[in-house]
């Protein structure tokens, strides 16, 4: 703007202030009134900026939006993007770099996202930033938009940072109970096992993906229907057959959280249910051994037991009658536990039971509501083999493997976990793998008396 304009500019602005003093004042407000239908049709978009801090406290709306685009990979359209990591993750993410815009639509309405960075100097003469997001959107669709997407966007941010935060593993050990209130302790759970490295047969992986994944996605459903968002596995199975590798499978497949139950720990019912109430959404709860931590094989035929591992009952919980046994905890407060009143304190929760007993447990354990989802772990069928050597020896194929598969099928018994000791001890040489695993085989299937190993 030159000089001339500059002056010319000033000269309008001041015409007008002497008109509007010399307008009665219903005339100026008609007037005003005017001129915003006039701008609300001209320029029909309403912009909501969002800063970085509000005062000198960060704005958790600017986190949750930066989050929002990331976890919805909006950036992947804009010009220029800030590549960066989240706390504790290994994942790399994108972000908008400042002045980069992108749009989205939200239950039919456009919304245009531009990221604005300004510098600027403090008082100590240091230089900083001033970053804020604007959110534009049309004036019609601003009232019907903005509540739902602002939880939306506060739902994305949530979901975003808890999966890529680093999981924890829960143990209730008696430390922990008598010198605070927590009755939990904490550490960084890391567990390898994933579906990828699980040898188990595929359909029942994919029952237990298509399972989980329904489960997650059932809020509504849950709601609607009546019933706690909660979910009850049975994993059963010799020893080595994988369950606690499937426990942290699930758990690193959720990106959950484990609160690891040692029943034979708990004192009472009543710290069965605080330790119930101190669990977080999102968190696979377990027990594992379950026959082996509370006495509940036959419970009509069983005595009362004084040993403090063994926790004790006189009649079956279906038929309503418990032994009150002075404060240890009881099969009813367990079955209280699993689908009582208070195991809805919280919501998306997966409570997983082991054994490698199933016969032993009570009826009233598995039946559907409590366990929903009985799982069977069993000997090493030939696809795990199949699974465990691609994965421990990168071998898809060898000259031994029809007689793997033919000494499987036959019965020859071997858990996956003998499977991949054998492995992983001849890790450098597969034909020696191979070789100690058919002579395993044999043994198994020798002593079984199930086939001779020459036939
Ligand atoms: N199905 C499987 N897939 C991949 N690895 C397995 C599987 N089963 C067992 N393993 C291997 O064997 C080890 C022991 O298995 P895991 O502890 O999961 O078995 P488990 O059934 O829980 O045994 P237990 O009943 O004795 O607790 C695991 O660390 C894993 O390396």
């Amino acid at each position: 703007m030159n000089r001339m304009e500059f002056s010319c500019m000033w000269t309008i602005f001041g015409c007008l202030a002497f008109v509007r003093s010399l307008l009665p004042v219903e005339i100026v407000e008609a007037l005003t009134r005017w001129l915003r239908k006039l701008n609300s049709h001209l320029v029909p978009y309403v912009v909501f900026e969002i800063p970085e801090f509000e005062g000198s406290s960060i704005n958790e709306l600017y986190k949750n939006v930066q989050l929002h685009l990331t976890a919805k990979n909006l950036c992947r359209n804009a010009r220029k993007t800030v590549l960066c990591r989240v706390k504790n993750s290994t994942n790399t993410t994108s972000t908008l770099a400042g002045g980069e815009g992108v749009m989205e639509t939200f239950e039919g309405a456009k919304i245009w996202w531009t990221h604005a960075v300004h510098g600027f100097k403090t008082s100590d003469g240091s230089s900083q930033d001033h970053r804020s997001y604007t959110l534009k959107i049309h004036k019609r669709d601003r009232d019907r938009i903005i509540p739902a997407y602002l939880d939306e966007i506060r739902e994305n941010a949530y979901n975003f940072m808890f999966k890529n935060r680093e999981m924890l593993l829960y143990s209730n050990s008696k430390s922990a109970s008598s010198m605070s209130r927590h009755l939990w302790q904490a550490i960084h759970f890391k567990h390898p096992s994933t579906f990828d490295t699980l040898a188990v047969e595929p359909s029942q992986l994919q029952t237990i993906k298509t399972d989980l994944d329904a489960f997650i996605a059932g809020k509504e459903y849950f709601r609607r229907v009546g019933r706690p968002w909660k979910r009850g596995y049975l994993l059963y199975g010799p020893a080595g057959s994988g369950k606690s590798s499937m426990i942290a499978a699930i758990a690193n497949y959720l990106k959950w959280d484990v609160y690891d139950l040692e029943l034979t720990q708990v004192r009472s019912n009543s710290e069965l249910k605080q330790l119930l109430i101190q669990t977080t959404n999102k968190s696979v709860i377990v027990i594992e051994d379950i026959d082996c931590s509370v006495c509940f094989a036959h419970p009509r035929s069983r005595q009362p037991t004084s040993s403090s591992s063994e926790l004790s009952f006189s009649e079956s919980s279906e038929q309503g009658k418990l032994e009150d046994d002075g404060g240890r905890i009881t099969l009813s407060g367990l079955l209280n536990f699993t689908d009582g009143l208070w195991s809805c304190c919280g919501n998306e929760r997966i409570l997983i039971f082991t054994t490698n007993h199933v016969d032993k447990l009570d009826a009233a354990l598995l039946r559907p509501g409590r366990m929903d989802l009985h799982i069977h772990m069993s000997y090493c069928t030939y696809s795990a083999f199949k699974t465990l050597s691609l994965n421990y020896l990168t071998l898809e194929n060898h000259h031994l493997f029809p007689k793997v598969e033919k000494l499987i099928r036959n019965g020859a018994k071997i858990t996956p976990a003998q499977v991949s000791e054998i492995l992983i001890q001849n890790r450098d040489n597969s034909d020696d793998a191979m070789e100690n695993l058919v002579s395993f085989l044999e043994h198994r299937a020798w002593s079984s008396c199930k086939i001779h190993p020459n036939a």
